[in-house]
């Protein structure tokens, strides 16, 4: 286990684990006890939402949006001491467990996984594949880019933030890297949600490897250190042995969770009505109304 990633995931708030008895909503209109957001990593919730505000300015010009990207990734790798840790502990993962030689190019697909392979890319001293979700493809090399041509049967090792069910891998990034004639081998991920991912990968014919993996350790480890309380640690366990089961007992001990969710409009009541349509929690469709 990467006990010091798990702290930074915690300081961060990258990992945020809900109060006893108030779980989040999920988009899905699910709910659940805790949230990852992998790129608060880069060293503050606000940086990394600063960092995405200019990716979504920067990715309408594909050919310069790689080297205006790495600017910033390099500047904040010297300012932030858990930015620094992140990239370095991803360097020394690959350095101990793939073979780095034997790897020819480093991907990375838009826009949250650019937080972490293009340092990855510089510190390995590869040319990076910068990925976007239309399916185009660049390559970053020597401080330039140029159109993703015939890569004749390179072998790429893809970063990304985190990896749920692999559904970019399967959409966009696999497919894109087999288009320009290259074969993604490896994913490497900060956070692994095992949700199925790395099943999905293995079937796409890629050796999934992540630096922390959400198992029950993670949370033990974050009740140790203090992150998190007894009681938080308890609901975080319960939904990881039973994610429905936990949810819905949740529901019928607090009625008045659902009732305040759909009262307080705006999203919140958005996603539990979506609650109430999917009757996800088999609650019985007067529930809540
Ligand atoms: O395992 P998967 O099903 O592929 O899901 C994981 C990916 O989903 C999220 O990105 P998202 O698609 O929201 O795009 P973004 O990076 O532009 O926010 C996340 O940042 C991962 O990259």
């Amino acid at each position: 286990m990467n006990s010091q990633l798990i702290s930074y995931l915690f300081e961060t708030r990258a990992i945020r684990v809900c109060p006893k008895d108030s779980p989040f909503w999920y988009t899905s209109g699910k709910i659940g006890p805790y949230y990852i957001n992998t790129h608060f990593l880069f060293g503050s919730e606000e940086e990394a939402n600063r960092f995405l505000e200019r990716i979504d300015s920067l990715k309408e010009d594909k050919m310069a949006c790689s080297g205006a990207l790495h600017q910033i990734v390099r500047e904040q790798y010297q300012k932030s001491p858990i930015y620094k840790g992140t990239i370095d502990a991803l360097t020394a993962y690959i350095r101990e467990y793939l073979d780095p030689e034997a790897i020819d190019y480093i991907s990375g697909g838009e826009r949250r996984d650019w937080f972490f392979s293009l340092l990855v890319a510089e510190h390995l001293e590869k040319p990076h594949i910068t990925l976007f979700k239309d399916m185009d493809a660049v390559v970053y090399e020597n401080g330039s880019s140029r159109d993703a041509a015939d890569l004749k049967g390179a072998t790429v090792l893809h970063v990304a933030d985190l990896i749920t069910s692999a559904s970019s891998y399967e959409r966009a990034w696999v497919p894109i890297i087999h288009k320009i004639g290259a074969r993604m081998k490896h994913s490497l991920v900060v956070v692994d949600r095992l949700q199925g991912g790395a099943e999905v990968l293995g079937r796409l014919g890629v050796t999934s490897h992540a630096l922390v993996s959400i198992d029950r350790g993670v949370f033990e480890e974050a009740c140790r250190k203090h992150y998190i309380g007894r009681d938080q640690l308890q609901m975080v366990l319960d939904y990881m042995e039973d994610p429905d089961g936990s949810m819905r007992s949740f529901l019928m001990e607090h009625p008045e969770f659902l009732t305040h969710a759909l009262n307080s409009g705006g999203k919140t009541a958005e996603r539990a009505k979506l609650l109430i349509e999917n009757d996800f929690y088999k609650l019985g469709m007067e529930q809540g109304k």
